[in-house]
């Protein structure tokens, strides 16, 4: 029968005697390293032996604060709209923030929640930190506790390059569609320095609900105008390669009521533009328009309604309209000191843009585009001129779509089609006969009625 030896165990005395040599032997040492070696020369060589035996990491962490000194970190700023996008269903605890000027609600992480992220194959973890900041606690008595907050980003040390250079710039580039998107248009009307007000400014959300769905036009013409709205913004690199400001200037004429301001909302809600609205008659002087203008931001509409009414006639002109034409500019405004003609007063907004401004238009509406000076006209003035007509059946196809929700043709349209092209008709005439009854059927029996008895006005006026 096989037999098993084991090596011999130590036995506890022998343990305890080998633990007390050791311990001796290290506190001698240790006694022997603090008399003779000197201070600095302990704490580097404790150092050393912290960094060798400290466990290697691979990982980097990346700390974006959310402020830089007192200014806003917009890296931070667009690492919560991106990481809103991110959040699922692993998230325990989120925060939930809405401003007044907002229309959504902002979903954040929550203190110590972290998102995992992956780029271009590399893994990379966000949490989210915040700390109270205690020194600058004890001087503040009201009880208010300033918090410090940030965001870490943890990666693999040796992507390092990849993170910094292409994950951090896509970051701002989603965030930014993102704010595009979410964002309210803002209607600012512009006011003169001395109208009394404290800001140059009244501003509320444009809540107009026109867009180029709901506008009524020639389809070719919208098609048109989107285009080169789209291709406006996308032109950046362009703009700058040909040295020229980032603007585009638009000039829209028409009759009354057939959608000038309807387009200028659809261009805004397309694009996510605020609109400023100028009036011309409240500016005084050069410098006051100056000082309007300085208000405007990038991304905008700068809006001169009514240019031929935004008119005063020089007191010096003959007052009949033939003859100021040949003595002088009719389309002049009188400012205080000096006579500004509308290209006059063009070339000074180009200036003030090329030197700060970027992605603006301006757009000019008019009832009487014959009557404007022709140096406005000429090509180049205005990059585009959009001519908003009389109701056509496209246009009011458009129209029985927005407001009664037809969308296939209708037994009443030939009838329609044949009295709209007889008669001069705008889409706010006909817009405001749809809006009488929900009934489709009255609602269009109105329509033929009103049209009806418009043809029979203009044929009674015209005997
Ligand atoms: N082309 C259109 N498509 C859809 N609705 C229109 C159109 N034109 C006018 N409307 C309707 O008529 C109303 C008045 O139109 P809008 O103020 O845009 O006309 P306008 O050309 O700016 O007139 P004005 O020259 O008097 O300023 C709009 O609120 C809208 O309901
Ligand atoms: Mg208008």
């Amino acid at each position: 029968m096989a037999t098993r030896t084991f090596p011999e165990m130590p036995t506890v005395s022998s343990l305890l005697t080998a633990y007390a040599s050791v311990s001796a032997f290290v506190m001698i040492f240790r006694t022997m390293f603090e008399q003779l070696v000197p201070l600095p020369l302990r704490n580097y060589a404790i150092d050393l032996v912290k960094h060798y035996l400290k466990p290697r990491s691979s990982e980097l962490i990346l700390l974006i604060e959310e402020k830089d000194g007192y200014n806003p970190n917009e890296m931070f700023n667009a690492a919560e709209v991106f990481l809103a996008t991110k959040i699922n269903r692993d998230s325990k605890r989120l925060r939930i923030t809405k401003s007044l000027k907002e229309n959504h609600i902002n979903i954040k992480l929550a203190e110590s929640e972290e998102i995992v992220d992956s780029f271009e194959g590399v893994e990379v973890t966000w949490k989210y930190c915040s700390q109270q900041q205690k020194q600058l606690n004890a001087e503040n008595d009201d009880g208010f506790v300033p918090e410090k907050r940030y965001l870490e980003l943890k990666f693999d040390k040796n992507k390092k390059d990849v993170i910094i250079n292409s994950y951090l710039p896509f970051v701002i580039e989603k965030a930014h569609e993102i704010k595009i998107q979410r964002k309210v248009v803002q209607l600012h009307n512009l006011r003169s320095p001395d109208s009394g007000h404290f800001s140059l400014k009244q501003t509320v959300n444009l809540d107009h609900p026109s867009t180029f769905e709901t506008l009524a036009m020639d389809q070719k013409l919208k098609k048109e105008i989107i285009e080169d709205l789209d291709l406006f913004v996308k032109r950046k690199d362009f703009y700058k390669r040909v040295g020229k400001a980032w603007k585009r200037g638009y000039l829209l004429y028409g009759p009354p009521g057939t959608g000038k301001s309807s387009l200028i909302a659809a261009m805004a809600n397309h694009l996510k533009f605020d609109i400023f609205d100028l009036q011309l008659m409240n500016v005084k002087d050069n410098s006051s328009l100056k000082d309007i203008l300085l208000e405007t931001s990038n991304r905008s509409i700068l809006v001169i309604e009514d240019i031929d009414c935004s008119i005063v006639p020089d007191r010096k002109e003959p007052s009949s309209s033939s003859e100021s034409h040949r003595d002088g500019p009719k389309d002049s405004i009188k400012l205080t000191n000096q006579m500004f003609t509308l290209s006059g007063l063009l070339n000074f907004i180009d200036g003030l843009w090329s030197c700060c401004g970027d992605e603006r238009i301006i757009v000019f509406t008019t009832n009487h585009k014959e009557r404007l000076d022709p140096a406005l006209l000429r090509p180049g003035r205005m990059d585009m001129h959009i001519n908003m007509s009389y109701l056509t059946m496209d246009g009011f196809k458009t129209l029985a779509a927005n407001y009664l929700n037809i969308h296939d043709d209708h037994r009443r349209f030939r009838e329609i089609k044949q009295l709209i092209k007889s008669k001069k008709v705008t889409p706010a005439e006909v817009a405001e006969e749809l809006m009488k009854s929900d009934n489709m059927e009255l609602a269009l029996e109105g329509v033929v009625k009103f049209l009806k008895r418009k043809r029979a006005r203009d044929d009674e006026d015209s005997e």
